[in-house]
């Protein structure tokens, strides 16, 4: 079965990888494109007017549409999906607490897929952390992150998925430890750049973000203590890595019921 997608934010640097890597599957066929900035053809697929989305879904009624764009467009896409019952996949990052609730409420009527980062190597790379942290507990973590200088948000939505992780396997270290729901609890502080009089206290997290030329996205956890330290990094060499495992889980995703998937089901 051929799954087909609409694909938004097809001017963009993702939209257009998405399309590239589309062209190249069989499995696969593009419905529509859209884009705030119209008129041109990507990758062969003429790309039409945001504006006409809800009649596009209409008129095409595609499986499932593949969304990278910005925080605001996103929420309107899966609504746009979630009244017309259509399964929606987005990498968007820059999302705030009420953005994902919206994106939570779209999978009340539609299959949804959030990832913050569609490549197989964080996925590994998620897993490395989740079991580096209570393996080397009481450990000093900065984790940095890398991107292109048009990149909007900051840190990325890959280091914050990150930061998440290190939460959660600091509190099963604490589970292990201490029956004390209270002691238990607890995310760890985040430091964002470091100035002027800024020593570490214990058990923070330092943040730092860069941003230069056209780096595709890297992430590093270090990890340091007991004169030793280990350094976890993902460098993605292109975007085509996050095109084609956006595009894996918009096949996976077509058929399922409504509800909010994680890309690491994809990967199973
Ligand atoms: N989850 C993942 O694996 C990845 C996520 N991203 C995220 O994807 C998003 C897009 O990244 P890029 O493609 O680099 O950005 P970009 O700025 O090159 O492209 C975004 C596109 O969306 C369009 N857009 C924004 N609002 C729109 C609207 N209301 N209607 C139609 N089009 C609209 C823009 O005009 C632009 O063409 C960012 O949030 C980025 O962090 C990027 C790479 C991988
Ligand atoms: O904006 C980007 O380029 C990327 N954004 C995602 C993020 O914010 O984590 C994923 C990837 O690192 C590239």
């Amino acid at each position: 079965m051929t799954v087909s997608i609409g694909v938004t934010g097809a001017t963009g640097r993702m939209g257009g990888e998405v399309l590239a890597a589309a062209a190249d599957r069989d499995d696969l066929s593009v419905a529509f494109a859209v884009s705030r900035s119209p008129g041109d053809e990507v990758e062969g697929v003429a790309v039409e007017d945001a504006a006409d989305f809800a009649d596009l879904l209409a008129s095409n009624q595609p499986d499932a549409v593949v969304d990278f764009t910005g925080p605001a467009s996103c929420i309107e896409y899966a609504s746009a999906c979630a009244a017309a019952g259509v399964a929606f996949v987005t990498g968007t990052t820059g999302l705030s607490e009420g953005g994902f609730d919206a994106l939570r409420e779209a999978a009340s009527e539609v299959p949804v897929l959030y990832a913050s980062n569609f490549s197989r190597g964080i996925a590994a790379l998620r897993r490395a952390v989740r079991e580096a942290v209570p393996a080397l507990d009481g450990y000093d973590i900065e984790l940095t992150e890398t991107h292109h200088n048009a990149k909007r948000d900051a840190p990325s939505g890959t280091a914050l998925t990150l930061l998440d992780d290190i939460d959660e396997a600091r509190s099963s270290v604490r589970q292990t430890q201490s029956d004390d729901i209270d002691e238990v609890r607890g995310d760890s502080e985040r430091v964002h750049g470091r100035e002027g009089e800024a020593s570490r206290s214990e058990g923070e997290v330092g943040v730092h973000a860069r941003r230069a030329g056209d780096i595709a996205g890297e992430h590093e956890v270090l990890l340091a203590g007991n004169h030793e330290s280990l350094s976890l990094t993902h460098r993605a060499g292109s975007r085509g890595v996050f095109a084609a495992g956006a595009l894996d889980a918009a096949a996976w995703l077509a058929d399922r019921d409504a509800g909010w998937y994680d890309f690491t089901e994809v990967l199973e």
